[in-house]
């Protein structure tokens, strides 16, 4: 038997089967020891700007010691404390080398955790400190992500990287990093997001750059609805267009459960149902920032039920100490989920990724369906191999 309770996956299982993540920050997810190796390479006073040696100013110079610091420093309750951690990794991210190394490491870890598809955010803006022009950035993360791609395919996983261009929303660049998305269509960018503390920096403030890309026909996904509620997920929608909602988990601020079970919808909740717009989800970042306050009250439970299009993410594996596998885990232990829970999270991943309808089908037909089916066979003839065994018994 490879699980205890039927067909709820084991972690062997979930780490095996095929997942799609659409929202993960490429500054939120590099390796500790990277940290310490990049940090040491700059030397000291290499950065402009940024307040001495970067090995002097990382909190801990020992890999393991500076992957629980970040762990317990985004573990506080606020998104502002949260985001302060980003700083340490920004740090060391401003040459062509270090953009592409983290990349590279990106995809691999992703596709070492049985990731086939992702789209990996970034804000360009920040890797400038050390005189990349943002083309530099757009391409040394791109050329990471190719190499990243090839070094898995190479150790037995397949994996598909696109990056995802953020502007942060507190700065005033959503324009020219939107224009910067465009010219990169097609050339591994996929998309555009806006990023950072939401209280005070409604999505509104950057209608240039989403009304731009909308005359371009071009995709985007907006942080709305994780620290702030409806008014930010309503704006990002109907002000904005936003083809996804980057968290959007305080959606759950429009529904009613009534004492005897039954729901009722408002308005903006059943407009996110009724029109399928994806909800990337991600528990264990919520946890952290305080929009969640345990995984069994997280509203992913609720939404599901209510068929919304939900999908699983990580938003920051390295801060959240967490993988794809690790929230599906964590949603298997508290609700049950089972594979077939799981291949409806991925499908909708799948349908709601920023790439052509074609490829989009053809992933979902040729990886994540057999992916799935493969696993359950193996649980089936567990299953029939443990009653064939009891009957032998029982004769
Ligand atoms: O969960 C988040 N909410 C808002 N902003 C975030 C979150 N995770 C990361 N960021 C910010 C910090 C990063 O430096 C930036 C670009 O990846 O995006
Ligand atoms: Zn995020």
């Amino acid at each position: 038997m490879t699980s205890q309770t039927p067909n709820v996956p084991g972690p062997d299982q979930i780490r095996r089967a095929p997942k799609v993540l659409l929202h993960d920050h490429l500054d939120g997810g590099l390796r500790p020891g990277t940290i310490v190796e990049l940090a040491l390479a700059q030397g000291p006073h290499s950065l402009k700007g940024m307040g001495g040696a970067p090995i002097d100013a990382l909190p801990e110079a020992d890999p393991d010691k500076l992957g629980t610091w970040f762990r317990e420093a985004a573990d506080s309750g606020s998104l502002e404390r949260y985001l302060e951690t980003f700083a340490h990794t920004c740090a060391v991210m401003q040459t062509r080398e270090a953009l592409f190394r983290v990349a590279a490491e990106c995809a691999e870890d992703l596709a070492e955790d049985g990731v086939v598809y992702a789209e990996v955010r970034y804000a360009p803006e920040q890797h400038l400190t050390a005189g990349l022009s943002l083309e530099e950035v757009v391409e040394a993360v791109n050329d990471g992500f190719r190499e990243g791609e090839r070094r898995a395919r190479a150790n037995g996983h397949r994996i598909r990287v696109g990056a995802l261009l953020t502007a942060m929303r507190h700065a005033a660049r959503a324009l020219e990093i939107a224009e910067l998305a465009n010219r990169y269509r097609d050339l591994g960018v996929v998309g555009f997001d806006i990023a950072g503390a939401e209280a005070g920096y409604p999505p509104t403030r950057h209608l240039d750059a989403f009304e731009y890309l909308k005359r371009e026909n071009n995709h985007f996904t907006i942080h709305a609805g994780e620290a702030f509620g409806l008014p930010s997920i309503w704006q990002a929608l109907q002000w904005c267009g936003a083809d996804r909602l980057g968290h959007g988990v305080r959606i759950i601020d429009d529904i009613e459960v009534a004492e005897d079970g039954s729901v009722t919808l408002g308005r903006l909740a059943s407009y996110v149902r009724d029109k399928r717009i994806p909800l990337e989800l991600c528990p264990t970042s919520n946890l952290q920032t305080g929009a969640a306050s345990s995984y069994a009250e997280h509203p992913i439970g609720l939404l599901r039920k209510l068929h919304f299009r939900a999908t699983v993410n990580t938003d920051n594996r390295l801060m959240s100490g967490t993988s794809m596998s690790q929230e599906f885990e964590r949603l298997a232990e508290t609700f049950g989920y089972t594979l077939d829970d799981m291949q409806w999270f991925t499908v909708n991943a799948m349908k709601s990724a920023f790439i052509p309808f074609d490829e989009r089908l053809a992933m979902i037909n040729d990886v994540v369906k057999p992916g799935y089916a493969e696993l359950k066979s193996e649980w089936l003839f567990d299953q029939m191999a443990v009653t064939s065994s009891s009957s032998s018994v029982a004769g």
